[in-house]
């Protein structure tokens, strides 16, 4: 089969890290017998640069017209305060609206391989690992209600809304149940609704959709209850359902079970085939453009494309098989390193993770 594919590299890390995915891929390819046709497009600060605009319309366009689109990350201070209020966080935003990409995968696994690098002691981590898959409401919320400003008796002031709808919460609400009945058929759903009407809303509707399930399991948690549960009995999730923001924040704390942020990949999808596959970290400014970057999160992003968007199971699971053969081997980039280990950076973690393929 032949599959077109926008890439967007992004800032920062990005490219280095959309660099090994791609070579990856490549090996896939081969071995496999596909065709990914590739075709790099701007988005973010890159795209401020070279256009003055975060999302040229260009790059919509493409994304709009491939099977799926991968993603490096975007941001970075050179772009946080400029005239015109544009940034390129916006593109982003502008890319999972734009594409229809209202659910959000973000599965946590903690390889056995990792333990060191997880900050958790061992009797909270006990037998059998983590396996959590927080599924985020990915094109509302907060994030894009509205917004506005004035002056009143405090002076100035901004303000953001949070509104959520009964659709919005229903397809976001199956979509975890369905993930759920292929797994540990659990579901948390994970809101606020002894303050937020929104939420109260939100908790209703998981309700009507759980009844579509009597299979799994619902029960739910105060996001603030969530993030110390997260901590304490990470084990006792499946599913986290939740909304935008809080699924972001949650979902960076469940990243660092798996020993890094650097190791945790996603895939937004909407209700066709087409996804957008991204590392969840961000641009990482601190370390880019030093080989130190981890490509993991990336590499196992393309994997889910290949899995969710493709139906490629045997490729996706020969870059996982790969990924977990390097990390027996004892190889990890700095933010997986413990002692013992043997450090490397982002292009060696790239050629060993080929060389597995
Ligand atoms: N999806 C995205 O494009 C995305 C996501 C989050 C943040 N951002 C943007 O990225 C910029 C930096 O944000 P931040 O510093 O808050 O978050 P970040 O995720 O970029 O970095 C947080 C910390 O994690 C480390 N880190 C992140 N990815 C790593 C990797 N692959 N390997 C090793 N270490 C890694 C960084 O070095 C840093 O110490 C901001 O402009 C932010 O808006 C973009
Ligand atoms: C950069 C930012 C807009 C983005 C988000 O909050 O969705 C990021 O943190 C993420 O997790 O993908
Ligand atoms: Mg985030």
């Amino acid at each position: 089969m032949d599959y077109r594919l926008a890439v967007i590299k992004g800032d920062g890390i990005g490219p280095d890290i959309v660099e090994e995915g791609l070579k990856v891929l490549e090996i896939i390819s081969q071995k496999f017998g596909h065709t990914f046709t590739c075709k790099e497009v701007l988005a973010g600060g890159a795209a401020i640069d070279a256009t003055g605009k975060s999302l040229p319309e260009e790059t919509v366009e493409v994304c709009k017209a491939s099977d799926s689109v991968i993603l490096g990350a975007m941001g970075g201070p050179q772009w946080d305060n400029l005239a015109n209020g544009d940034r390129p966080e916006k593109a982003l935003l502008g890319l999972r609206a734009a594409l229809g990409l209202f659910g959000n995968i973000r599965p946590a696994v903690l390889y056995p391989q990792l333990k060191d690098a997880c900050p958790l002691k061992d009797r909270i981590i006990g037998e059998g690992g983590i396996d959590i898959v927080v599924v985020r409401e990915l094109t509302g919320g907060i994030y894009f209600g509205e917004r506005g400003e004035g002056v009143g008796e405090l002076g100035a002031y901004k303000y953001d809304t949070l509104k959520y709808s009964e659709v919005e919460v229903e397809r976001i609400a199956r979509r975890a149940f369905e993930i759920a009945m292929k797994r540990g058929k659990k579901v948390t759903s994970v809101d606020k609704a002894n303050v937020l009407d929104s939420s109260k809303l939100w908790r209703r509707v998981v309700e009507e959709v759980a009844r579509e399930f009597p299979e799994v399991e619902l029960n739910h948690l105060y996001v603030d209850n969530a993030a110390m549960q997260l901590v304490i009995n990470p084990k006792q999730f499946d599913v986290i359902v939740t909304g935008n923001m809080f699924g972001d924040i949650l979902s960076d704390e469940a990243s660092m079970i798996t020993g890094s942020i650097g190791m945790l990949p996603s895939a937004s999808l909407g209700t066709g085939k087409l996804g957008m596959y991204e590392p969840i970290h961000g641009s990482a400014p601190d370390i880019a453009g030093q080989d130190k970057a981890n490509p993991i999160a990336t590499i196992l992003s393309i994997a889910m494309m290949l899995r969710y968007s493709f139906d490629l199971e045997n490729e996706a699971k020969a870059i996982e098989d790969a990924i977990e053969k390097v990390l027996e081997a004892g190889y990890r980039t700095g933010d997986i390193y413990s002692e013992g280990t043997t450090l490397v950076g982002t292009k060696e973690m790239g050629r060993l993770i080929r060389g597995q393929l």
